[in-house]
């Protein structure tokens, strides 16, 4: 625990003197002042992470982190559990959609074993698995507080190794059958919003399954004692607290990814519904760690933009995706490195010799 706090208190905030120097020389560009939009936003803000107005990103990585769900007994998902380490070979035979996807950013893939219920062997598979899948949590806490506090350390030493090989823009990956039900409850627990609000299809399940996913969410909560009123829902306690009883072991492993980042001084880009869980958990943590993320899309699933508006996140992209696996994370890094190019190749009213308004 302490080991966490020392995390928690590493983390700094932004170099507001980075924002205002990246604001001047967007203002410089020849352009209509702000008319590259959210280009200029992600600029400042990268600008303002890392404390460089042009910084370039030679070496990218996607976090792909993997875990298995108790609660799948319960029929939740469109899938069979054993798609989890399927697609982690997949991952790692560089198949799956995010793989194709960060080739064509210029990123590479990690694949973390956070908690997969297989033995797995890959060279190339980072394996810091915990224990092979969580409990059911809809019967009792899906872990214990030194599972989730494991977890949550690989991920930010996960990060920390990376850092060390020079890779400094990090996207946020997950594969987990089951783990839009535990996404949803996380949302309801730290927000108070109604499971019918949070929980959506995932997957792609039918009415008939998604109103019984509905329940088996309050029934979650209620066994592990998340719907009371009088309790402070935006304390880092709690936060912790939520995670270990309704969340996941890749959901851990991300929100030690975020800040394994944000300590690092490194962007971390959010994907979607189970990466931004992770996200609001981060947030509840350490309040600093939210101004490191950025949101890459807005994700199909019901619910995200409640957990994007709970993080305080605007997404940049609307594709109508559901995938997980960080694709839409990975997709963004091609605006991140668009705005990069921008600060660094644009010609000034000046050198142009253009008149300003
Ligand atoms: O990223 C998303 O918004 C997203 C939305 C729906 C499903 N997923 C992916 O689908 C899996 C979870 O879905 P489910 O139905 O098994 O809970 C998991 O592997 C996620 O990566 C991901
Ligand atoms: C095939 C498949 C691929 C996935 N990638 C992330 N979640 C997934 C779920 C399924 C079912």
């Amino acid at each position: 625990m302490n080991r966490m706090q020392e995390i928690i208190d590493s983390i700094k905030p932004v170099y507001q003197e980075v924002v205002n120097q990246a604001n001047e020389h967007l203002n410089q560009l020849t352009k209509p002042q702000g008319s590259l939009g959210k280009l200029e936003d992600i600029a400042r803000q990268v600008a303002g992470i890392t404390g460089e107005v042009m910084p370039i990103f030679d070496k990218k990585a996607v976090i792909v982190m993997a875990g298995d769900h108790g609660v799948c007994e319960e029929g939740i998902s469109a899938y069979p559990a054993e798609v989890t380490p399927q697609m982690v070979l997949n991952f790692l035979y560089g198949g799956a959609a995010v793989n194709v996807l960060a080739r064509h950013a210029g990123a590479e893939v990690f694949c973390v074993d956070m908690g997969v219920n297989a033995d797995l062997e890959h060279p190339d598979l980072v394996s810091r698995k915990v224990r092979k899948g969580t409990r059911n949590m809809a019967r009792e806490a899906a872990l214990t507080l030194d599972e989730t506090v494991q977890a949550i350390q690989a991920g930010v030493e996960v990060v920390d190794e990376l850092v060390e090989k020079g890779y400094r823009l990090f996207a946020m990956g997950e594969m987990g059958i089951g783990n839009t039900t535990a996404s949803a409850a996380i949302l309801c627990a730290l927000t108070g919003l109604d499971a019918s609000i949070a929980v959506g299809r995932g997957t792609g399940i039918d009415d008939g399954k998604w109103l019984h996913k509905v329940s088996v969410v309050n029934k979650a909560l209620d066994v592990n004692g998340l719907r009371v009123d009088e309790v402070n829902r935006s304390s880092a306690e709690y936060a912790l607290d939520v995670l270990m009883k309704v969340g996941g072991l890749e959901i851990a492993g991300l929100v030690g990814v975020i800040l394994g980042a944000a300590k690092n001084r490194c962007p971390v880009v959010v994907d979607g519904f189970i990466s931004s869980a992770a996200a609001l958990v981060a947030s509840r943590l350490a309040p600093l760690s939210a101004s490191y993320m950025l949101a890459s899309h807005l994700s199909q699933e019901q619910g995200h933009a409640k957990l994007l508006e709970a993080v305080g996140l605007a997404a940049m992209l609307q594709m109508d995706m559901r995938l997980g696996e960080g694709t839409g994370a990975v997709l963004a890094f091609n605006l991140i490195d668009a705005a990069g190019k921008i600060m660094k190749e644009m010609a000034t009213f000046e050198s142009a010799g253009v008149s300003r308004g």
